[in-house]
């Protein structure tokens, strides 16, 4: 579910707004003309495969590197002619963290509160404040390097916020998290948007954007393939299919034969997921899910004699949508890729 409604049904000033956005190192052109318009208050996903350009995005608006082409605002500054106004705006997290491992995780609050120029004593109450809301209070006097991946993660984002800063971007904030840990990370997300803050997140975690993400872009070939919120992504697609599964690899072999000649014209099993299905014995019968439909391929299943061990209804979801825009053969998937979203029968 999205974190936020941002608009509330009236339009939001843009947070961050990018126009043309283009980068290359050297002749590979990775971002080739990019749109973006975030309104202030939500939170927004880019997704993409790896080495979509995620990153690059995330450091052009962050300022760390420059464009070659575009014009882009964030928070109201102009990133190439007033890069100090956005900096002053904007926290960033992720791939590049801040966390000197060497110092506890009080010093590198203390150390964010000087960077800041905060007094001595603001910083030590901000400081004690974000350590407790983080749940790093027990922790501070130990050295960073000896904290667990979550233990960075929520240091690095409390370290973000000593600044205060409007607009948070988190870089694949949760790679790596168990998954406790990741829906700690999700709840912060929640609370800093509740908060106001804008949050520009890449992932490549689907189910993480379906969750969090009012609006959700997906990057491929150094272009916005589509964006929307995740419904209106998912209704892009027809990634709707039956899922039948088999535990005798005969069994198997026979309805995969079978499904070749399967009458309806659409409902050719798809190559998607290819090893991967054979080795789980298992074939996927594209369908949009209506009762005539299931009907129709029940009745079709039951004349060629072909019974499944577990014939399961999966409607379209955000991987769907990943799979048909990107054309990879091997693109991310989200953590619990298909338990949430089918619904056995
Ligand atoms: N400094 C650089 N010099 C040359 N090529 C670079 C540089 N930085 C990134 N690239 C290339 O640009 C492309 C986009 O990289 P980027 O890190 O933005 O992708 P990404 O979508 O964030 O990937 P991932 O999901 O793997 O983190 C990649 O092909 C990468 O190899």
């Amino acid at each position: 579910m999205p974190t936020s409604n941002p608009s509330g049904g009236r339009p939001s000033p843009a947070a961050i707004s990018a126009v043309g956005l283009r980068k290359s190192y050297g002749d590979k052109t990775v971002l080739d003309g990019i749109d973006l318009s975030i309104p202030a208050g939500s939170v927004f996903a880019l997704l993409g495969p790896n080495g979509a350009g995620k990153t690059t995005v995330v450091k052009i608006l962050s300022t760390l590197i420059a464009a070659d082409g575009g014009q882009v605002q964030v928070a109201g500054h102009d990133v190439a002619g007033s890069p100090d106004g956005v900096r002053a705006a904007i926290g960033v997290t992720g791939q590049f963290s801040a966390v000197d491992g060497l110092i506890t995780g009080e010093e590198n609050m203390l150390l964010m509160a000087d960077l800041h120029h905060l007094s001595r004593r603001e910083g030590r109450r901000v400081t004690a404040e974000l350590l407790e809301r983080f749940d790093l209070t027990e922790a501070a006097k130990k050295p960073a390097a000896t904290y667990s991946g979550g233990m960075k993660r929520r240091l690095d984002i409390a370290m973000t916020l000593v600044g205060d800063p409007r607009i948070i971007f988190l870089d694949e904030p949760t790679t790596g998290l168990d998954p406790r840990s990741r829906h700690n990370m999700w709840q912060i997300v929640r609370e800093l948007v509740s908060d106001g803050v804008t949050v520009f997140l890449t992932t490549q975690y689907l189910d993480e954007a379906d969750e969090l993400a009012d609006r959700i872009a997906v990057l491929d070939g150094g272009r916005i393939a589509a964006e929307g919120s995740a419904e209106e992504l998912k209704r892009l697609i027809p990634g709707g299919h039956v899922r039948l599964r088999f535990s005798d690899p005969s069994a198997y072999r026979g309805a995969a034969l079978a499904l070749g000649d399967i009458p309806f014209p659409h409902a050719r099993p798809r190559p998607r997921g290819g090893a991967r299905e054979e080795e789980a014995l298992s074939l996927r019968i594209p369908s949009d899910g209506s009762q005539r439909e299931l009907r129709s391929i029940l009745d079709w299943l039951d004349a060629a004699g072909i019974e499944a061990d577990e014939f399961t209804v999966h409607t379209p979801d955000l991987d769907d949508v990943f799979f048909a825009l990107t054309g990879s053969d091997a693109p991310a998937r989200s953590h619990q890729p298909d338990q949430s979203k089918e619904s056995a029968r």
